[in-house]
């Protein structure tokens, strides 16, 4: 007789898109949210034997996301996910924990109006909570901020064998799309605020040293963050090498300077890499259910 059993999981409501605007004044503040809320706990008699007596419905746990960006305002993503996670996990005694997760999509004024906003396509604001009793871990990010150095970029000294064909340069385009990830040791944190501080360590460390390859970059980037923010442990990147090829003109007879470039949408290289505070405990559970390398 085959024995069988149910292994993890996870249920609920993904992808509710929130617009909460607040007009306490007539400078309204928009926050703009994609948030996805999944309970765990002792769901066993759900999936194996029909009962629904805990199955808190994904409808409900949709109609929670918008009461609570109404009652509590979005102060940001991070505050709202950690505000779901405590109500579920205190409203239904067999749920134990869950994960929550939230994108925001960011507006700028038009012109400074009070408003009236342009989506600003820089980035897409991530946050991930993951509950399990009474511990909770807040992993932050970002994804699809695009940028692009002209110079102060190369890659030399790599190994060559019978199949290597890429030359080596001292002055090449390095172009890349960020997505990160930072895990907090703690929830008493200034979100927004290291959020900002966060993107911008990254955006400066890009502008501040010749590259030898994506890869340096990345970890100086992500060094650079561990040792701003005592509050984060680890901090990962998924970036492609987006490749610019110098287009060959001397078929008409013109010089191209590293100046005209033909923009690969692909193959493109794709460079990842982890970050962490030596000695600072792991945490994979936290990791779990994120696709991709972050
Ligand atoms: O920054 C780079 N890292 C690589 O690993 C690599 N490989 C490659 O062909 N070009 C580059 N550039």
């Amino acid at each position: 007789m085959t024995e069988v059993v149910l292994g993890k999981n996870q249920y609920g409501k993904a992808q509710n898109h929130v617009v909460r605007i607040n007009r306490d004044n007539d400078r309204h503040i928009i926050r703009d949210l994609v948030v996805t809320s999944q309970l765990r706990g002792d769901l066993t008699e759900v999936h194996t034997k029909g009962d629904n007596a805990h199955c808190v419905p994904t409808d409900t746990q949709k109609n929670t996301v918008f009461a609570f960006a109404q009652k509590y305002d979005v102060k940001s993503p991070e505050n709202l996910i950690l505000k779901l996670s405590d109500h579920f996990t205190s409203e239904f005694d067999w749920i134990s924990g869950g994960r929550w997760a939230a994108d925001e999509y960011r507006w700028d004024r038009i012109n400074d109006n009070d408003h009236c906003f342009v989506q600003n396509k820089q980035e897409v604001r991530t946050s991930v909570l993951v509950t399990d009793g009474d511990k909770k871990t807040v992993i932050s990010g970002f994804k699809d901020l695009t940028i692009l150095k002209s110079t102060e970029s190369g890659f030399e000294g790599y190994p060559k064998d019978q199949y290597t064909t890429l030359k080596e340069t001292t002055d090449r385009i390095m172009s890349t799309d960020v997505a990160t990830r930072w895990r907090y040791n703690t929830t008493d944190v200034d979100f927004d605020a290291v959020y900002d501080s966060v993107k911008n360590i990254i955006l400066t460390k890009f502008t501040d040293h010749y590259s030898r390859a994506l890869q340096e970059t990345l970890y100086l980037m992500g060094k650079a963050v561990i040792e701003a923010h005592p509050e984060i442990d680890e901090i990962k990147f998924s970036c492609p090498n987006k490749h610019h090829f110098v287009y060959d003109l001397s078929f008409c007879d013109l010089g191209n300077n590293n100046e005209t470039h033909y923009a690969a949408d692909r193959p493109f290289g794709l460079i990842e890499a982890t970050v962490q505070r030596k000695g600072a405990a792991e945490d994979e559970h936290a990791w779990m259910g994120i696709t991709g390398f972050c």
